[in-house]
């Protein structure tokens, strides 16, 4: 039987380090950075990885609000959708995640969208 995506991203350890990463990003990313600008960083890199742990057929850790919620009244744009994407990708790509796992992130990812921008 295949392992889940949560294994193969590297387990909490894996996908702790890779939201962290995507995080960093963001505060980088002119597109987006500002978003992030009365935010608790390391609580928000925390919240992250617990979703994506959860998301991807890990423990049930995440206590935080479902995404519909949580960006609702935002008015988040397409460039910025794709921003955020784009910068998990490349913390995929930093931490030397393979090909068809990328694949399955990015499928999930974009599968969030309609709860995501212009909710
Ligand atoms: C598939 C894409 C996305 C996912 C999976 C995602 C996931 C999350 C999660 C898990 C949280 C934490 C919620 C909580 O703690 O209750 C969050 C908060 C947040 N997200 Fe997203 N998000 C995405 C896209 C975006 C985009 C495109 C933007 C805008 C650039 C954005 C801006 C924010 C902001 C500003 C917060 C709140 C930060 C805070 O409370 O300090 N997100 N997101």
């Amino acid at each position: 039987m295949e392992l889940s995506l949560y294994e193969r991203l590297g387990g909490s350890e894996g996908i702790t380090k890779i939201a962290s990463d995507a995080l960093d990003l963001h505060l980088k990313h002119p597109a987006i950075a500002t978003r992030y600008s009365k935010s608790n960083i390391p609580e928000l890199k925390k919240a992250a990885a617990n979703f994506f742990i959860m998301g991807t057929g890990g423990p049930n850790v995440y206590e935080g609000k479902d995404m519909l919620t949580t960006h609702k009244g935002m008015n988040i744009s397409d460039v910025e959708f794709n921003a955020v994407i784009d910068d998990i990708l490349q913390a995929l790509e930093m931490n030397n995640v393979g090909q068809k796992e990328k694949e399955e992130v990015l499928f999930v990812l974009y599968s969030m969208k309609k709860e995501i921008v212009a909710v």
